[in-house]
């Protein structure tokens, strides 16, 4: 029987957690603050932020949200971030990306000081979870690690392939998997639009993480029995939600996989709670307990 692994539920037994830690960081006379800024007139953008907005209001995160116009320029969106920066109430800022193509992305995201990256974007940050030691995970690959957790899926000398190489998921989730801990020891292979032969890759795995922003590009053919699949895309085809992985298809072979919609989405959201609850945690020098 193969195991639907439920991203809302996980998500939200990890949010009646992180209620538990704010109140511990109450209890310091501390509350996490949250600055989402949204320069982008995508409604798929609209209706992230706004969930994201929603999520920390229910669990006691403070909301301080910009709108940037989508017609600024680089400089303008930097003197908002810069000024979130500076606020001792604001503990975690999250530039939502895509940004409009006039802005240098880059160094937009860049400019959002380290200790309040918790969507550990910055390069401060990126080099600390090459190396090992990571201060902010990125919210979406954390959020696959919680997922296997939950589903009792073990990484330790697993096979996993991680198909797709975004700096958003496929690149720090292949080196968190890659990670001496004991959500990590896996061997990981990186697949991406260049490899050979992806079946050839995806057959060989006990966990395959689908990453590539194609739909349906996996099916049960190109996957071992009892294979974990994990579902990172979200593409509109024909007006529904289709994820990477053609979910019918692939739930005949893999032990346990996820769905989308309430996969991968879900636990996304949860993690940058996560991470705005330890990025108050480390600026107020409260220690709080962690999920
Ligand atoms: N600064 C950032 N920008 C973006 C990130 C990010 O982590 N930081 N990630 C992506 C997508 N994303 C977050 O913004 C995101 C994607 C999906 C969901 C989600 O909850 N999906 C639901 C369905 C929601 C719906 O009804 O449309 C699900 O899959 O069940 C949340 C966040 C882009 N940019």
């Amino acid at each position: 029987m193969t195991e639907i692994i439920d991203g809302d539920a996980v998500a939200a037994s990890l949010r009646e957690e992180l209620a538990e830690s704010i109140e511990e960081l109450a209890d310091a006379g501390v509350q996490p603050g949250l600055a989402t800024v949204l320069m982008s007139d995508d409604p798929a953008s609209e209706t992230y932020v706004s969930m994201k907005r929603e999520d920390c209001r229910e669990v006691g995160i403070e909301d301080f949200h910009r709108d940037v116009d989508s017609g600024a320029d680089t400089e303008e969106l930097m003197a908002v971030v810069a000024d979130l920066n500076e606020r001792a109430d604001v503990h975690g800022v999250l530039v939502q990306t895509p940004l409009p193509d006039q802005v240098d992305s880059e160094r937009a995201l860049r400019s959002v000081t380290p200790l309040k990256d918790v969507d550990g974007f910055h390069p401060e940050n990126v080099g600390r979870l090459v190396r090992g030691d990571p201060r902010y995970r990125p919210c979406t690959p954390h959020g696959v690690q919680k997922l296997l957790d939950a589903a009792g899926v073990e990484t330790e000398g697993a096979d996993a392939v991680v198909v797709g190489r975004s700096n958003l998921v496929g690149k720090p989730l292949a080196n968190l998997l890659l990670r001496k801990a004991p959500d990590g020891n896996a061997t990981v292979t990186v697949c991406h639009s260049r490899t050979d032969d992806l079946a050839e890759k995806t057959r060989g795995a006990d966990i395959v993480v689908a990453a590539a922003g194609v739909p349906e590009l996996i099916d049960g053919s190109m996957l071992a029995e009892g294979a974990t699949v994990i579902d990172v895309g979200y593409n509109h085809v024909d007006g529904e939600a289709v994820g990477d992985v053609a979910f019918e298809s692939a739930r005949e072979t893999a032990g346990a996989i996820t769905p989308v919609p309430g996969g991968v989405g879900p636990m996304t959201r949860a993690m940058l709670l996560y991470n705005t609850v330890k990025a108050a945690s480390i600026q107020s020098g409260t220690d709080v307990s962690l999920p």
